[in-house]
């Protein structure tokens, strides 16, 4: 069992989405190069700012990523992982979104694409990543 106290300032309170579209379908997007984790694929989203609420931090990141706008009434929390990265911990909040306005573009990340929950298995994603697949197939 890890050391259960940790600094506030070493956990990293991470937000992101799993949009869905009408197919059933989610959003992942490929972190660029020069970005720890270049390559993978993540769900768009990022860090929560000091003071910032989570769902306003997932707004904010989901218009600078995608240029899409969301109303943070439409984000519904899924699921959670717990994950130690070295130095830090993440706490990543995932949520489900079916209402945006505007088409997503790939502002940030090398590319998007809409795969089924089923074709997430295959994709590589962070680690933390892994346990939300089996628990996002259930709930879509
Ligand atoms: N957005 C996102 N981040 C993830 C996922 N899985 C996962 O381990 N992460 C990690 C990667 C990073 O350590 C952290 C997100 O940080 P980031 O640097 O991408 O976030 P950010 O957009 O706020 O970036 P920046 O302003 O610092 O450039 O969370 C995921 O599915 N989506």
């Amino acid at each position: 069992m890890p050391d259960l106290k940790l600094p506030e300032t070493k956990l990293l309170i991470v937000v992101a989405a799993a949009m869905v579209d009408a197919q059933g379908r989610v959003l992942v997007q490929q972190r660029p190069p020069g970005k720890p984790m270049a390559g993978l694929w993540e769900f768009p989203g990022g860090k929560v700012d000091a003071g910032e609420l989570p769902e306003a931090a997932l707004c904010r990141e989901l218009e600078e990523e995608l240029g899409v706008a969301v109303d943070g009434a439409s984000l519904t929390p899924a699921a959670f992982a717990s994950e130690s990265l070295g130095e830090r911990h993440l706490l990543l909040l995932l949520y489900t979104l079916r209402d945006w306005q505007g088409s997503p573009e790939a502002h940030h990340a090398t590319a998007l694409k809409w795969v089924s929950p089923a074709e997430l298995y295959a994709l590589d994603m962070p680690p933390a990543d892994l346990p939300l697949i089996g628990l996002l197939e259930r709930l879509l």
